[in-house]
């Protein structure tokens, strides 16, 4: 059957809510996103199997996009489709992949690693799977209230298996991390395995439809052959064959956190479009006093706050992109058995997923402020996105330890500079920092490039020089590095923006070639938005470290003033160009046809305390304290 996915997915009455789903309880919820992810499933698997096939262009994104309306919050099986069987497939053998990667599979899984005592330091993980040479098997245990799985996305009740990650021993040697396969409920009936508690973890700020679970094994036995081999093999007679790279294990993290800079974009899209609709429907107050009121989206502060987030919302889905397909070039190598780029991609990897999801959820709030008393809605769904949003900066690697594994790279290569070694040529900067060859500042894109190189090799310098005096006042490298931290976090924030200023702005003016010069322009005038906005906002450390000049800084503050009032005209088109359904947006002061104060009241009338003219706790508890002295 040939589809067109978004009618068909819309015309699933199942899928949509008559009753908003805050008004449901913690097991409803769950109850209802499940009956809908299994629809999606089914939609999903029938489109792997080319039983229905899609007529739109924009497959994948779209059937993704699309759920974000259905769930409002999370699919509860994000991490099945997400993390279990990507993990599988860039992870297992080709004979286990094609055993467990079955489009008919009756295993749903999850992926398994944090613990209640451990999550960003990971070699501290303590479930252990032990070989047994005499069964051909491994047993998976906890052997601690600590070292009980914590956190993992259907978890709690809706997954029949996972991947495990567990310390690896055999003959009572300790290799480390590895990944093993465990079926954790019964196919049919759904119960644990003997050997297996499992559960949810309760009510969380926001990804309460994902029943994120505890899981702790007794002794719990699993076919070696459930070990994923592809990187590293255990063999019959408990031969450990090494990996090429002992962090193959973490790819997962990797692709993750490469992945999520997307999506990201995708949840600033969705702030910008509910917040730039919004504010060019709502009047506030006139400008001049003899005027009428004007929309709230003509004072330039209110500008401010959201031309920033449209343009984020581009830097990081060109940034993205550019990220998945270094990822996928350096898989390629990594397949011929070349490991060299793999240290530059996990190095950029952490830091633009620590600065995308902290950008993110600073700018979705700044959405949902810029939308004033309406944003605290439920209804305007900002809440729940900022909730979805601002998790990403905690999981899949927490923000300041993501940057502090940028920072070792950094490091390296200061040390390089420092020591006159030969550098390559995206670090080349750190050499001419070093011998003071300091460009003339330029007020243009190219200068601010420029100049946030400037800060990282400055912030870089002065980590490295704290780590070095420390280093000589006789303490230890680990804990000089600890000393140094602030310093060095401030360093890999600063590389970061460096790249998303730089790849944006280089980006663009590619993109500008190839579009028509009308739609050039815009472009050119987000990127410049973007680079003029952070150049401004870290106007401070150019000072420190470029040669910047306070004029120069004002005049960067006129063009920015400039590009705000050039792109006035085009904001709301430039959201409608983001192209969200009404049914994906699930906003009462972002739909497409600007019925704000209409929506809300109909929102307001689903409430079930309008149910009642009188709601009976009038009877039980308030007519008998205020009515006490007249009866
Ligand atoms: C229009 C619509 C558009 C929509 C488009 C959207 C499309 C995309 C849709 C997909 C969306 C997907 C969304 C998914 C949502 C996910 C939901 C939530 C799920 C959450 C899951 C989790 O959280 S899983 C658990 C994650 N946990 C962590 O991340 C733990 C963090 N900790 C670590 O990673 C590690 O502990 C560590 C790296 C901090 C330290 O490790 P370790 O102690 O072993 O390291 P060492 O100190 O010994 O050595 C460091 C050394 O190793 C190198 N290294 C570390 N990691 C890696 C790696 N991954 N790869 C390569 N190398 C690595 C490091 O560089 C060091 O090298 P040196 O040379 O020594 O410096
Ligand atoms: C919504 C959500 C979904 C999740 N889903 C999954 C899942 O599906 N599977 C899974 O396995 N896990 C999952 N997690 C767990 C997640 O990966 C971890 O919570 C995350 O990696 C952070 O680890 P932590 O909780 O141990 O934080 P901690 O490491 O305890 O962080 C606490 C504080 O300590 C600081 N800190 C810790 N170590 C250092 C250090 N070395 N240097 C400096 N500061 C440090 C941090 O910066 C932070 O300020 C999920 C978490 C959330 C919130």
């Amino acid at each position: 059957m040939m589809i067109h996915t978004n009618n068909y997915i819309l015309n699933i009455k199942e899928l949509w809510d008559d009753v908003p789903e805050e008004y449901l309880s913690h097991k409803e919820r769950y109850e209802n996103a499940i009956k809908k992810a299994f629809i999606v499933l089914k939609v999903l698997r029938q489109l792997h199997t080319g039983n229905i096939q899609i007529t739109d262009h924009r497959t994948p994104t779209n059937v993704y996009s699309i759920q974000d309306g259905i769930f409002r919050n999370v699919n509860p099986l994000l991490i099945h489709i997400g993390l279990f069987w990507s993990t599988i497939a860039a992870q297992a053998s080709t004979e286990q992949q094609a055993e467990w990667l079955q489009p008919d599979s009756s295993m749903i899984g999850t992926y398994v690693q944090t613990e209640l005592g451990h999550g960003s330091f990971i070699r501290g993980i303590e479930t252990t799977a032990t070989y047994d040479s005499t069964t051909d098997e491994f047993i998976l245990h906890t052997p601690r209230l600590s070292a009980y799985k914590w956190w993992p996305g259907g978890l709690g009740n809706t997954a029949n298996a996972c991947l495990v990650m567990a310390q690896l021993y055999i003959n009572g040697t300790c290799h480390g991390l590895h990944i093993f396969l465990a079926q954790i409920r019964d196919f049919d009936t759904h119960k644990p395995l003997p050997g297996i508690k499992v559960g949810e973890i309760g009510p969380k700020m926001g990804f309460n439809t994902a029943d994120n679970g505890f899981l702790g094994f007794d002794n719990h036995r699993i076919p070696r052959t459930n070990m994923l081999m592809k990187n590293v093999q255990v063999l019959r007679d408990g031969t450990y064959v090494k990996p090429k790279h002992d962090k193959l294990t973490y790819g997962s993290m990797l692709l993750t956190r490469v992945t999520l800079i997307s999506d990201l974009a995708y949840q600033l899209s969705k702030a910008a479009t509910i917040a730039v609709r919004y504010s060019a429907v709502r009047r506030q107050s006139p400008i001049k006093s003899n005027e009428p009121e004007r929309q709230i989206l003509d004072f330039v502060s209110q500008q401010h706050k959201l031309f920033i987030t449209i343009a984020s919302s581009h830097v990081y889905r060109v940034v993205g992109l550019w990220m998945w397909n270094s990822h996928k070039r350096v898989t390629a190598d990594i397949h011929e058995g070349n490991m060299g780029q793999l240290p530059e991609l996990h190095a950029l990897a952490c830091c633009l997923k620590a600065i995308s999801s902290r950008d993110a959820s600073a700018l979705v709030e700044q959405c949902r402020l810029a939308c004033g008393g309406h944003g605290y809605m439920m209804a305007s769904n900002l809440p729940q996105i900022y909730a979805y949003t601002t998790a990403a900066v905690t999981y899949e690697g927490e923000y300041t330890v993501l940057l502090l594994q940028t920072a070792r790279y950094l490091v390296k290569f200061w040390r390089l500079a420092a020591e006159h070694k030969p550098l390559p040529q995206n670090f080349a900067y750190f050499e001419d920092y070093i011998k003071k060859n300091f460009e003339q500042w330029r007020n243009s894109p190219e200068g601010i490039i420029e100049g946030f190189k400037a800060i990282v090799a400055g912030k870089t310098k002065a980590a490295y020089d704290t780590l070095q005096c420390n280093l000589r006042n006789g303490r230890e490298f680990e804990e000089a590095w600890n000393m140094a931290s602030v310093q060095l976090t401030n360093a890999s924030e600063a590389y970061a923006r460096s790249l998303l200023c730089e790849v944006f702005w280089k980006e663009t003016v590619q993109l500008s070639t190839k579009v028509s010069k009308s739609l050039a322009i815009v472009l050119e005038q987000l990127a410049e938005l973007y680079l003029m906005y952070w150049a401004l906002e870290k106007h401070g450390d150019l000072l420190l470290y470029s040669t910047i000049s306070r004029n120069d800084i004002e005049a960067l503050q006129s063009r920015y003033e400039e590009l705000l009032a050039l792109i006035r005209p085009n904001a709301v088109g430039l959201v409608d160009a983001f192209d969200i359904r009404d049914e994906v947006l699930c906003s009462t002061l972002g739909a497409y046809d600007g019925r704000v104060y209409e929506r809300m009241m109909e929102e307001a009338s689903k409430s079930p305390l309008n149910e009642d003219v009188v709601n009976e706790s009038f009877h039980k508890y308030i007519r008998p304290v205020t009515m006490k002295n007249k009866l």
